[in-house]
């Protein structure tokens, strides 16, 4: 490790991280090796069932570890509990009180450890403050819209000043126009606070929005690591060209390559130097979406047929209109393909 890296202090490092939740049966997490530096925006993506849910709850303390460690800024939590960890969590449903009202549901870890009530409700107050919701400190959960109940959820979780805050799939109860407003509170609350957030989710475009670096996962092993840029520009294997989206992956002489859509360019005539990667097909489907159009193609690789996509901005589309059943060339520049390790 270089004196830089060093210098980092990793909110969470997992080592070696397995869990298995039967004797025998395979693992939900195998062996992750992980570090996620302090103050960053962390999101673990993947489909349904890649172990995304189970490594946030290890890290929590709502899971138990097969084998391995994890570090939270150093120390051993492995076996701590929960509550002793400097850890808090934010679930999909909030999980608040609807008996109580916003203010006693902030208040409430306060009160489990016994802190008098003035002083409990005096710190549960500046949280609400905090989070804007002082006007609603009275109100019931069922008398506060989704994105009411998720500040105050996080209000709630921010009391026991948690050195890294948790999320699983925190806005995908939220209608798609709040979930896009509450994603960039999120992100404005992580850098205020100046907390370290993980946060699980299916949703590459949510990943893409919000985080500093993705954990790509799949079958409970981390696939790639990296800014949402470096992972969309230089996938690393074909499973994460498939599920960011946005990529074909062509069969080439030398191996698979992932090559964006708004990276092939579709013409009439053959494109370029003789040598220069390059393909027939033809157009399948013309899709409109505003300001770009997607072309659907079916093309014949090194492996057999391929259908691709290319998505050309409106203006391009409309010099050229393509008409589907019609038969065009395609190429990319040898450095907007991107080589795939499997
Ligand atoms: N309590 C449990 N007991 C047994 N198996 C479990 C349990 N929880 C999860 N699993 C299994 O472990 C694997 C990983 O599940 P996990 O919930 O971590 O995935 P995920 O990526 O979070 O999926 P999702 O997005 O659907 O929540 C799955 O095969 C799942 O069926």
């Amino acid at each position: 490790m270089d004196a830089a890296t060093a210098a980092i202090v990793q909110a969470i490092e997992l080592v070696a991280v397995t869990k298995r939740y039967a004797s025998g049966a395979p693992p939900a997490v195998e062996a992750i090796d992980l570090r996620i530096p302090s103050r960053s925006y962390c999101c673990l993506l993947g489909p349904s069932g890649c172990g995304k849910s189970t490594t946030l709850r290890m890290i929590a303390g709502h899971e138990s570890v097969t084998s391995g460690d994890i570090l939270l800024e150093n120390r051993n939590i492995t076996r701590l509990p929960a509550a002793a960890r400097g850890t808090a969590m934010m679930f999909q449903s909030f999980a608040l009180f609807p008996h109580l009202s916003a203010l006693d549901n902030v208040a409430f870890s306060l009160k489990v450890k016994g802190v008098p009530r003035a002083e409990r409700h005096r710190r549960a107050a500046e949280l609400l403050e905090r989070v804007a919701m002082s006007a609603f400190a009275q109100r019931k959960p069922g008398e506060l819209s989704g994105g009411q109940q998720q500040r105050v959820a996080l209000a709630r979780a921010l009391i026991t000043e948690p050195r890294v805050f948790l999320l699983d799939e925190p806005l995908s109860a939220l209608d798609p126009f709040l979930r896009v407003q509450m994603r960039t509170e999120l992100r404005r609350w992580q850098r205020e606070l100046e907390l370290t957030f993980i946060h699980v989710t299916h949703s590459q475009e949510e990943a893409m929005a919000l985080a500093d670096n993705i954990v790509v996962m799949n079958h409970g092993r981390v696939e790639q690591v990296g800014a949402p840029r470096d992972i969309y520009n230089a996938p690393a294997t074909e499973f994460i060209a498939r599920f960011l989206g946005g990529h074909n992956v062509i069969a080439t002489a030398q191996g698979r390559v992932a090559v964006r859509s708004d990276h092939l360019r579709v013409g009439r005539d053959r494109f370029g130097a003789p040598g220069a990667p390059t393909l027939a097909a033809t157009v399948t489907d013309i899709e409109y979406q505003g300001c770009y159009v997607l072309l659907g193609l079916l093309s014949q690789d090194a492996a057999g047929d391929r259908p691709l996509c290319a998505m050309l901005p409106e203006a391009e589309y409309l010099r050229h209109q393509y008409l589907p059943g019609e038969p065009v060339h395609l190429g990319w520049h040898a450095h907007q393909a991107h080589a795939l390790a499997r």
